[in-house]
């Protein structure tokens, strides 16, 4: 985020509080003047129950706009008139008696309400507004995959390097911890550190504020070992001799891991106008794509529109309740799925559990400080992603599932056409894999064909689609791309292919690569464009493999590209 965003952010969070403050502070007059008229004797039933919404929407909101002192003791108010309110038969017309108002609504209680305009000026013991420039949890996000190795052997260095750089990471050596360190990890993918006592013994990776994935590669594998450095805060730990593959295909899993982690797609439902944007501004400004929702009648259409990967949803909203409204949802099987989580200042344990069977999956108490929203809403929207990610993505590699990669080739055929643009879409397919599994075994297959889904999401731009066609087989389609370009990207892909060394049965080896493709909108349809590559791919089978063929091409010119 640009500075000039994060002071924009800053600057909105504060005016939120200016105006979060204003409105305490007319609420908090109405109530003086209320309870002054239940002493009086002068109440009805709907007066006891506004003032206790007063003091629930009080203690749930002013935590947030750092007010903590202002919010409990709010909250502590609440509780009080809350049995007045709570009563069936307690209101004044069906006998509450005034004497019993007044053991509620007593001097000490008056004085306590006109006290709380005193603590609209406190902010002590509040938690503190995010501060935009320091990331909250995962620290800035990259393009570039930009890898430290710390290795104080230089030939070992080298050849980590080497083997990482064919699956396009960039790589960075340092001889110690130290010095990568003082080179800053905020913004690197991975941290590889082959000086595995430094990290066991010293507390150097305690102080790092924003820790990228750290893997550790060790001569020994043991139980404490391993429980030593996890106890250091390592994410991964690789064995040695170390086998490139295996540690790239580490490495992207752990990164793939914390982009996910910290991105997501939030609904917020609150009828607090100042509290939804103050939500929303933090989940923004934390990575996350937010959609606010004040009018609790809009939710059925802006959930079709923006389909989130969860929604936040107060519970008390004028005269809609987040219970009803999250049973009515429940009604669509489109929704059964959605997590709901409420955010509510509601502590009663009993009321929780009876609105969670409603039809909600969480509670988040009110008050709730932005790094704890952040971390809470990040954490809910990787799992509901990885859930949905079991269903349509193919679990050995992570890429998407046949039918999911076909509907998006269809999806893309229709825009490029749309919009006149050239769009291709390529088959590609490991050569002679039935040996590789002969050789040197079915899991050292499965890691070469891990090795080039991680090949092709470093190599390819993140707008293109992956997908993993068959077993040895995968299928992109390559949006707003020439075919020249097209060309020499996949035949990028296959030279770095041959290049990566994989090892099994005590033995080194390599794996070439062929694809065939064409350009989506010069066909019909969709089908006929896959048609087309695959019958590319087949005449580049044929030609000698290792390389690509674009369809039309006549065999004789079919050749590879340097
Ligand atoms: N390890 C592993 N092997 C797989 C997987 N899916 C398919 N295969 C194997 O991939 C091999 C494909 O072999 P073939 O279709 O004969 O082709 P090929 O040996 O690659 O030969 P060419 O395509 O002509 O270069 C078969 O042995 C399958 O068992 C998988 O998920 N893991």
């Amino acid at each position: 985020m640009s500075e000039e965003k994060k002071s924009e952010v800053a600057r909105k969070l504060e005016l939120l509080k200016l105006r979060f403050k204003e409105k305490a502070t007319t609420e908090i007059g109405l109530l003086q003047g209320a309870v002054e008229r239940f002493r009086a004797g002068d109440y009805c039933a709907s007066d006891i129950t506004s003032v206790y919404h007063s003091l629930h929407r009080l203690s749930g909101s002013a935590g947030t706009f750092g007010f903590a002192a202002l919010g409990e003791e709010a909250r502590s108010l609440e509780r009080l008139v809350k049995p007045l309110a709570d009563t069936d038969d307690g209101l004044p017309e069906r006998g509450l008696t005034t004497a019993q108002v007044r053991e509620v609504v007593n001097e000490a209680f008056v004085s306590r309400v006109a006290n709380l305009a005193s603590l609209v000026s406190q902010e002590q013991g509040a938690p503190k507004p995010h501060d935009p420039s320091s990331p909250l949890i995962f620290g800035n996000k990259t393009e570039d995959s930009v890898v430290l190795i710390v290795d104080p052997e230089p030939d070992s260095a080298r050849d980590l390097t080497c083997g990482l750089e064919h699956y396009g990471f960039l790589v960075n050596v340092f001889s110690s911890i130290e010095s990568a360190l003082a080179n800053g990890a905020a913004g690197v993918s991975a941290l590889v550190v082959r000086d595995e006592l430094v990290i066991r013994e010293s507390g150097i990776l305690d102080a790092l504020a924003v820790k990228p994935p750290i893997i550790c590669i060790g001569a020994e594998d043991s139980f404490t070992g391993r429980y030593a450095l996890a106890e250091r805060g390592v994410d991964g730990f690789v064995c040695e001799p170390v086998d490139i593959p295996v540690l790239a295909d580490y490495m992207e899993r752990l990164i793939t891991e914390r982009d996910e982690g910290r991105s997501g797609r939030v609904m917020i439902v609150d009828d607090d106008p100042e509290l939804l944007e103050h939500y929303g501004l933090v989940l923004e400004n934390g990575g996350m794509e937010v959609r606010r929702v004040n009018n609790p009648a809009q939710i059925l259409s802006v959930l079709s529109e923006f389909r989130p990967d969860i929604m936040l949803m107060d519970v008390q909203m004028g005269q809609f309740s987040g219970l009803n409204l999250a049973r009515m949802l429940r009604f669509d099987p489109e929704w059964l799925g959605l997590p709901i989580i409420y955010l509510s200042s509601e502590e009663d344990r009993e009321f929780q559990v009876e609105a969670l069977s409603q039809g909600g999956d969480d509670f988040l108490t009110k008050p709730v400080s932005d790094r704890f929203l952040l971390r809470a809403v990040a954490v809910r929207c990787y799992r509901a992603r990885q859930r949905d990610k079991l269903a349509s993505r193919d679990s050995l590699t992570g890429l998407l599932k046949h039918s999911l990669a076909k509907s998006e080739i269809h999806k893309e055929h229709a825009r490029c056409t749309r919009l006149g643009q050239t769009s291709v879409v390529a088959m590609l397919d490991l050569d002679h894999f039935k040996q590789v599994n002969d050789r040197y075994g079915h899991r050292t297959g499965d890691l070469v064909i891990k090795g080039l889904a991680n090949l092709l999401r470093h190599r390819l731009r993140k707008s293109d689609m992956i997908g993993r066609y068959g077993g040895e087989e995968f299928v992109v389609a390559l949006p707003d791309c020439s075919v020249e370009d097209a060309q020499r990207v996949l035949q990028s892909v296959c030279d770095h292919m041959s290049g990566i060394v994989f090892s099994g049965g005590g033995r080194e080896f390599s794996v070439t690569l062929s694809v065939g493709m064409a350009p989506l909108g010069d066909f019909r349809t969709s089908d006929d464009a896959l048609e087309a590559a695959d019958q590319a791919l087949y005449r580049r089978k044929q030609s000698g493999r290792n390389g690509v063929t674009v369809s039309g091409d006549e065999p004789e010119t079919v050749g590879t590209v340097s």
